[in-house]
């Protein structure tokens, strides 16, 4: 099929599967807005019980369509991927294989991230077919108790995902992550060929008690299609139009979920862009994207950037070769500069030249992003502190101060339906009116004392807790966790908790995908980054991930890098002012 060149106010045919593909800015999102009041105004298949169904990427990415929907946002089902098998799914039908994988659906509420606890690994390998065949150096003990080995074990147990080989989604788990940075070794491949046997078995430990992650959901709802084929015809009964928004970022299990739904009655249509394709490790690829198909598929691209100034798109344009955009804005913009000096000196420079206008810093990991927040501006530890709380404590008590924390984290962003909602999460209380009023006075509590608990231990931030909202958490005993709970602060400890941070000053890259900004800083961590500018290959992740950062900005956009030699500065000189700061 020949690809048609649109714009972003251009409206298409609608009963026809189609792509879109086009770069940063160029107005996918509200195109896409449009297209659906275009499929609300001329379906003659809609009537007043069926949905279009838009999914999009992230909760901050739903709630923006759902505001731009307006008033028709209840003939639309917004919502990410991982909702919509959730709600439309899972709740209704997961009983129906629950026992097959020992799952205890009374339990079930919602679905979260995954962390690896050393109490997790114990319980696994105490029970694993294979625990008699370990071997040393590498025997029970030795992988439970020295450090080194154990943190290799929870390393590549971390890794733990889905994998779909065209007809089947399978588990498993990736070996180089047994080999931790700075290591020399970690567990031997004869140790993870054993244990991998049973992988299944670990999950089922969460299973058994009602929990779900994130990537569950997935596994379950793709069994659950391929076991119940009639959940497929009450889908498509109710959904006769599926929309997707970064598609890129879809991994392949929910490629074949939608490849299903497409097979019939059901127009299936995405969006997206490959050179922003950043999810690798949720299994996405760029390669996905571009050849994905439907039969009688209608192709289309849009060239324009409506975003950003010239100058900007120039240094988008030279970062990617396979589409050269035209900047529909037309505006000359400033040129962007690279500051050459510390973070700190650098962010003061933007400052100077953006006034009182808002500021962005974007960073590529999460830990980054929070450390330049005024809010939580305490150093970066060494060792990520939410593992070791996970591996330390015991699940109940460590879950609970996750989620009050996750609780403040969202309450001080102003997201106080999200906070109530993991605070709900906390309260035992069956009746669900009562539960909520007593989450919101939870809520209360956390935010009003935060003054006093936010750089103190977090041991009295427990106490808190122990005494305001869970009385039945049980008494921290001497020893190994309590010394934990004395000696790392709250704020320490939040630095490591992502909760998508809708932060005006200080965002990850991945989570400001989708989003735009006048003024943009973006971070270097280490200098060798700059290479994504000198030899540009959007083949690697990582260029993909700045180039995602860079077409962020409207306005204005700077790079902080600590050093850089004379030869480079000279090579970036046409396309941006350097600065020493
Ligand atoms: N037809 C249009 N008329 C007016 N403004 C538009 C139009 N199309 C897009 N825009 C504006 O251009 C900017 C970029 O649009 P949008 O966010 O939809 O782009 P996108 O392709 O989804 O970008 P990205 O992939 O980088 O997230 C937004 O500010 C949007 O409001």
């Amino acid at each position: 099929m020949p690809v048609i060149a649109i714009s972003s106010d251009d409206l298409i045919q609608i009963e026809q599967h189609f792509k879109v593909s086009a770069g940063p800015g160029a107005g996918k999102t509200h195109w896409l807005v449009n297209h659906i009041a275009h499929i609300l105004r001329e379906s003659k298949r809609l009537g007043s019980y069926r949905k279009i169904a838009c999914i999009t990427y992230t909760n901050i990415a739903v709630e923006t369509i759902s505001k731009r929907l307006n008033s028709t946002a209840d003939r639309v089902e917004v919502s990410t991927i991982h909702g919509f098998i959730y709600h439309n799914i899972l709740k209704p039908y997961l009983s129906f294989i629950a026992h097959e994988y020992g799952f205890d659906i009374r339990k079930m509420d919602g679905h979260d991230d995954h962390f690896v606890s050393r109490a997790k690994l114990k319980e696994w390998i105490d029970a694993h077919p294979n625990l008699s065949k370990l071997k040393h150096p590498f025997t029970r003990n030795q992988l439970l108790r020295l450090p080194a080995n154990l943190d290799s074990l929870k390393s590549w147990m971390q890794s733990i995902h889905y994998t779909f080989n065209g007809s089947d989604v399978e588990i498993a788990v990736d070996n180089k992550r047994a080999f931790l940075a700075g290591a020399s070794s970690g567990i031997n491949k004869a140790t993870m060929d054993k244990l991998s046997v049973d992988l299944i078995g670990y999950k089922k430990l969460y299973w058994v008690k009602g929990r779900l992650h994130h990537d569950d959901v997935l596994f379950f709802g793709y069994k659950l299609l391929i076991k119940y084929p009639f959940i497929l015809k009450v889908l498509r009964a109710r959904f006769p139009y599926f929309v997707i928004d970064e598609f890129q970022d879809t991994s392949p299990i929910q490629t074949a979920i939608i490849k299903l739904l497409a097979a019939e009655e059901t127009i299936v249509g995405v969006i997206g862009d490959k050179a922003q394709s950043i999810f690798s490790f949720q299994g996405a690829s760029p390669a996905d994207f571009s050849s994905f198909t439907l039969p009688n598929q209608n192709n289309y691209e849009i060239n324009d950037n409506r975003r950003s100034t010239n100058r900007i798109v120039d240094v988008l344009n030279t970062v990617r070769t396979d589409i050269r955009q035209k900047p529909s804005r037309a505006v000359p913009g400033d040129k962007p500069s690279i500051l050459v000096g510390t973070r700190k000196n650098a962010f003061a420079h933007v400052k100077s030249q953006c006034g009182n206008e808002p500021i962005i810093t974007l960073s590529r990991d999460n830990v980054m992003a929070r450390s330049m927040m005024k809010e939580y501006n305490s150093a970066i530890p060494a060792r990520n502190l939410l593992s070791d709380l996970f591996d330390k404590d015991n699940s109940k008590r460590a879950n609970t101060v996750v989620r009050c924390m996750k609780a403040v984290d969202l309450g001080l962003q102003n997201r106080f339906k999200e906070a109530i909602r993991e605070l709900e999460r906390v309260v035992v209380e069956p009746n669900r009116e009562l539960r909520r009023k007593k989450a919101f006075q939870h809520l209360s509590i956390l935010l009003s004392q935060y003054q006093l608990f936010k750089s103190a231990p977090l041991y009295d931030f427990y106490t808190l807790i122990k005494t305001h909202i869970d009385p039945g958490l049980t008494k921290l005993a001497n020893g190994n966790i309590k010394n934990f709970y004395e000696n790392v602060s709250f704020d320490q400890v939040i630095l490591f908790i992502d909760t998508n941070v809708e932060n005006p000053e200080s965002k990850t890259i991945h989570a400001a995908k989708g989003d735009e900004f006048n003024n943009v800083l973006v971070v270097f961590t280490k200098d060798k980054e700059i290479n994504c500018l000198i030899t540009p290959d959007l083949t690697q992740e990582e260029h993909r991930v700045k180039y995602v950062a860079f077409s962020r900005a409207k306005s204005r956009l700077f790079i902080s890098v600590e050093n850089l030699d004379k030869a480079t500065a000279h090579k970036l000189n046409p396309l941006f002012e350097i600065i020493n700061v």
